[in-house]
């Protein structure tokens, strides 16, 4: 039953944080000693009757724009921050990544501040002792684990903070995702993780990306000037909250100057948009970087076939490093099989910068069932298509082989992160991708009145 304490992770209750501005440094002289009934300060709600609650389980999202309040009413929330008025309450154990390496001392080494965070959030000395090796690793900072934090570089204090986080049995996450910066790769780890634990435990999860807002969350809040906008399903909330930023922006598209790299050889190109000339020479052109194969994990799975290498190429089969959307190409995944298999399914996805899937494809309906290898064998599968417009971003290509069928099948190859791009420019405004259009007209289906 919604709304009992049991259910109940996270209560808030006319939420409000006042900071009192003042205009020059010596009216808060002024204010410390002659205060009394004067006032020589502005008073600023960041945040003001803020009301709501999360349920055990559930993924609550909170967007809006910069200086919303969103990361005020999570460092409430985590109690890093004292309200001015109203409370919030939480029923579980609560693990937090707000601000980058707030809970950290500089002074420490990595490994001593994992120790004191993971104790500020409930693990014992023996826990911590079971468990530093694993943290320490998942962070992947190397030998710095012994170095003084203030030496860390920003994606490596994060790593360790998010590390330390996913280690401590926290039934309840506040993720402030704007913190998510710096090392892609980690990124796509984190979201991971993040992926997994929303399925067993109940999230608070900010965010600028309203994609990752409807994908990852239950319900949302959209704040607008510190006060509750609207509360709902993360479908609604987001769609009002788009609709409220894209008027905004209607005037704006276009006119920020974008700097054009040199195309590639116009004959690998194939065009299927009518707009494509038009908007290849403007702002609006949507350059993709590839960049090479070099996969930072071994990747999993029973390893009789091993994906050996992963390129996208141009319509004369050579790998290239610059796509344009709206352009024809091939992503070539070659394989090399260690033993033999009666059937070999090779297939891959794109997914953005969160982990969402953008698009993806697999080899096992073109085949039917039937693509035997033997021991010693190479071979490659090619995926023919016609670039997407992509946001702008940082995208990865997952590759995979499996052994079986399309329903039954078990995992010879996985890497998360075989290939890395990044989509630059373009004329996306809203949406997770733009399909290249064949054909657009407007006809006028009756005479001039
Ligand atoms: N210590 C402070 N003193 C005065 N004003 C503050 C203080 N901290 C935050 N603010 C103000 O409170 C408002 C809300 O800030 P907050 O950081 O919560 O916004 P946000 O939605 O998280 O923004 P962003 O998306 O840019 O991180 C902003 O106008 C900010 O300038």
């Amino acid at each position: 039953m919604p709304g009992t304490a049991v259910d109940v992770a996270i209560e808030v209750r006319g939420l409000g944080k006042c900071y009192q501005l003042y205009d020059k440094p010596v009216h808060r002289m002024w204010q410390s000693l002659l205060g009394g009934n004067r006032r020589f300060y502005r008073e600023f709600w960041a945040l003001r009757e803020v009301d709501f609650e999360v349920h055990r389980g559930e993924t609550l999202g909170i967007v809006g724009r910069n200086g919303a309040g969103k990361s005020t009413l999570l460092q409430l929330i985590a109690g890093t921050l004292k309200p001015t008025e109203g409370r919030a309450g939480i029923h579980g154990r609560v693990a937090a990544l707000l601000e980058l390496g707030s809970g950290f001392n500089p002074d420490f080494t990595g490994r001593q501040n994992v120790y004191l965070n993971a104790a500020i959030l409930g693990l014992s000395r023996d826990e911590i002792d079971a468990r530093i090796e694993h943290i320490l690793a998942y962070a992947e900072i190397g030998d710095f684990v012994d170095q003084p934090v203030r030496s860390y570089s920003t994606g490596m204090v994060m790593r360790l903070a998010f590390s330390v986080v996913t280690h401590v049995d926290a039934d309840i996450l506040i993720i402030d995702e704007a913190l998510a910066v710096g090392d892609a790769f980690f990124m796509q780890k984190c979201m991971r993780y993040l992926r997994e634990f929303r399925k067993r435990g109940t999230m608070l999860f900010v965010s600028h990306d309203g994609s990752a807002v409807t994908s990852l969350c239950d319900r949302a809040i959209w704040l607008e000037h510190g006060r509750v906008q609207q509360i709902g399903t993360a479908r609604k909330v987001m769609e009002a909250y788009i609709e409220a930023s894209l008027v905004e922006r209607q005037h704006g598209i276009g006119a920020q100057g974008h700097k054009l790299q040199e195309r590639p050889q116009p004959s690998t190109r194939r065009q299927v948009d009518p707009r494509q000339e038009l908007i290849d020479r403007s702002a609006l052109r949507n350059d993709m970087k590839i960049f090479p194969f070099q996969p930072e994990e071994d990747g999993f799975g029973e390893c009789k076939v091993r994906i050996v290498h992963v390129s996208i190429c141009n319509e004369q089969g050579r790998d290239v490093a610059l796509v344009l959307a709206g352009e024809c190409v091939t992503l070539r995944i070659e394989l090399i099989a260690d033993e033999a298999l009666d059937n070999a399914i090779t297939g891959f996805y794109v997914k953005n910068r969160l982990g969402q899937l953008m698009f993806g494809d697999n080899t096992a309906i073109s085949h039917g069932g039937d693509f035997a290898v033997s021991a010693g064998q190479r071979f490659c599968a090619n995926f023919q298509f016609v670039m997407p417009r992509l946001i702008p971003g940082e995208y990865f290509v997952a590759a995979g082989v499996s052994e079986g069928t399309q329903e039954q099948h078990v995992v010879q190859h996985w890497l998360h992160e075989a290939l890395r791009f990044t989509a630059e420019g373009g004329s996306m405004v809203a949406g997770l991708i733009g399909i290249p259009m064949l054909d657009i007209r407007v006809e006028r289906l009756t005479d001039d009145a």
